[in-house]
């Protein structure tokens, strides 16, 4: 059964709270923004194809010569707002209730709110994310506990709240207008914005949200556009809602002044997504046979090509008043003591490397994690905010070729394994509607997972061999994937493996990297089998 409501057609099933958040006024907004930048997101989609079909007849990513002259003049991004002058330290999670109100009461600054990569975008997950979240602004969030009866509630003074919307690929089939489906990303967007503006400048602040996967400076232009539809709809000034920008793709390093340039009036930041990246450089490069990755475990930021793309970000945003976010470590915590001890150094290096580069802020998956995080930003910043002041301009200049290095690392049969196993794991829970697990030991989320699969896929591709000399060919992959399988059912039982559809997720899995085309992203597929 349908219902429509101001010529926007809903199509998942309604719960009373539903209607709380699909007003008529919100839907009669989102109407208006769908109809006004839907267009345009499709022509920006295929024009992403026809770039990538450049990378694959064989040229390589570089700075664009038709922007030189924004990268050469001498221009400023706006003002960043008092409340997100310091970031030193940011908790992410997905819009679940119970982990809202935790990463506000984390020991942070900033919680990213997320609807991309740790959240899996069931019908209910969506409707259900945003009334969490307007009850987050409001300060009325509560939660029990079902099982434990353990009651939860905003501390003072909580983390500030900044939300991350789907990234422009993903559509939301739950929601049609003029009989197609509507983006993902302005289903985020305008729902988020609508129910919280209000509040959110009544207490002095604006409206914040975080936008992934961008791949060039057109997508940002887009964004520029709708931020403006959004405050004129509203009757708000320029520069109400504010956004940090992930860079995360391979294209997207080599238009990051470009970037700031186009959102210029609403960027606050720009942001090493780290785990996206890799995944962005192994699908933008997957016909170099000479770019092909090693073993996951080894592309850590040390690697020269991400070494680079970190320093260049701080490099940029600096220059143009904007921070330099880092990311994600994926560790979590362990519950054995000396197991949670070297995690938590292995936490430390890679936060004082970010400090040490110059970010001016990072990352945290877990609330564990914070006071490793606080610890190393503190030692570095001081009573300062961030570390705006920090140029690098005596670096020698970051050159393409520095961002497109090759790496160093073998293929084991052991690295082969256990990316078979992680991605069997993360599609059966994400088609079960969980975006982010725990998986032995790491976070694990659609980024990461990404990583797992497509690695395999590209090594096939190559056919490169194992660093025991096997060939690494489709009957190779499908003969681990049965083995694995079965390591997996052992590990997690036969209720779940029933329960999770994990024979679905194998399916898929094999599908998948077994194609002759990359298939884009794993969620496209995924988002069929999602309830
Ligand atoms: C590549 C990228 O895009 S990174 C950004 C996207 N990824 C993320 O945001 C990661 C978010 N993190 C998580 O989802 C979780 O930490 C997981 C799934 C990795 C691990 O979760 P769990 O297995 O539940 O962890 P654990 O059992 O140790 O949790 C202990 C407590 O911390 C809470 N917690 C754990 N992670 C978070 C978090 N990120 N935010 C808020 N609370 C959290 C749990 O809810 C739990 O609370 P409780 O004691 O009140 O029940
Ligand atoms: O979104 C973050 C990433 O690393 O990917
Ligand atoms: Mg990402």
């Amino acid at each position: 059964m349908t219902i429509e409501r101001a010529q926007l057609t809903i199509h998942g099933a309604m719960q009373p709270a539903y209607d709380d958040i699909l007003t008529d006024e919100a839907c009669t907004f989102l109407v208006a923004l769908v109809r006004a930048f839907r267009p345009q997101l499709k022509s920006l989609l295929a024009t992403r194809q026809l770039v990538q079909a450049r990378y694959d007849a064989g040229a390589l990513p570089d700075f664009l010569p038709e922007t030189a002259a924004i990268r050469a003049a001498d221009w400023q991004v706006a003002a960043i707002p008092t409340d997100l002058q310091d970031r030193r330290v940011e908790i992410t999670g997905p819009v679940d209730r119970k982990m809202i109100i935790n990463a506000l009461n984390a020991d942070v600054k900033v919680f990213m709110a997320d609807f991309e990569d740790s959240q899996a975008p069931s019908w209910s997950g969506v409707i259900e994310g945003q009334i969490n979240l307007r009850d987050a602004n409001l300060g009325t969030i509560s939660y029990e506990d079902p099982a434990s009866g353990k009651q939860y509630a905003l501390r003072d003074n909580p983390a500030l709240l900044i939300a991350r919307v789907r990234g422009l690929h993903l559509w939301e089939r739950h929601l049609t207008v003029d009989g197609e489906q509507i983006p993902g990303s302005l289903t985020d967007f305008a729902l988020y914005f609508f129910h919280n503006y209000q509040h959110r400048l009544a207490t002095g602040s604006g409206v914040y949200y975080y936008l992934p996967k961008l791949q060039s400076h057109h997508e940002a232009k887009w964004w520029d556009d709708v931020f403006r539809f959004t405050q004129s709809y509203f009757s708000q000034p320029v520069g109400t809602i504010r956004a940090t920008v992930l860079i995360e793709t391979l294209p997207a390093v080599f238009e990051m002044d470009e970037i700031l340039y186009s959102l210029k009036d609403h960027i606050v930041a720009l942001n090493c997504g780290r785990w996206d990246y890799i995944f962005s450089y192994i699908k933008t490069l997957k016909n170099h046979s000479d770019r092909v990755l090693p073993d996951r475990q080894v592309v850590t930021m040390n690697q020269p090509f991400l070494s680079a793309y970190s320093r260049l970000l701080i490099k940029t945003c600096h220059k143009r008043g904007a921070l330099a976010m880092g990311g994600m470590a994926a560790f979590i915590p362990a519950k054995d003591p000396q197991q949670n001890e070297a995690i938590l150094a292995k936490v430390t290096a890679d936060k004082s490397l970010e400090a040490n580069n110059g970010h001016d802020g990072t990352w945290v998956a877990h609330p564990g994690l914070a006071a490793t995080a606080n610890a190393v930003f503190n030692a570095k910043l001081g009573d300062k905010p961030n570390q705006l002041h920090i140029s690098r301009d005596d670096d020698a200049p970051i050159t393409a070729a520095d961002l497109l290095q090759p790496s160093d690392g073998e293929r084991t049969e052991a690295g082969m394994r256990t990316n078979i196993r992680v991605a069997l794991q993360y599609i059966a829970a994400w088609i079960s509607g969980k975006g982010c697990v725990p998986i032995y030991g790491l976070m694990e989320d659609a980024a990461t997972a990404e990583i797992s699969r497509t690695s395999i896929w590209q090594w096939i591709k190559h056919g490169k061999s194992l660093s025991n000399g096997k060939l690494i060919d489709k009957a190779l992959f499908s003969q681990m994937l049965t083995e694995e399988s079965q390591v997996v059912k052992a590990e997690v039982g036969d209720e779940l493996w029933q329960q999770q559809s994990f024979d679905k997720a194998a399916g898929l899995l094999l599908s998948i990297t077994t194609a002759d085309e990359l298939v884009d992203f794993l969620t496209l597929p995924a988002y069929e089998l999602l309830g």
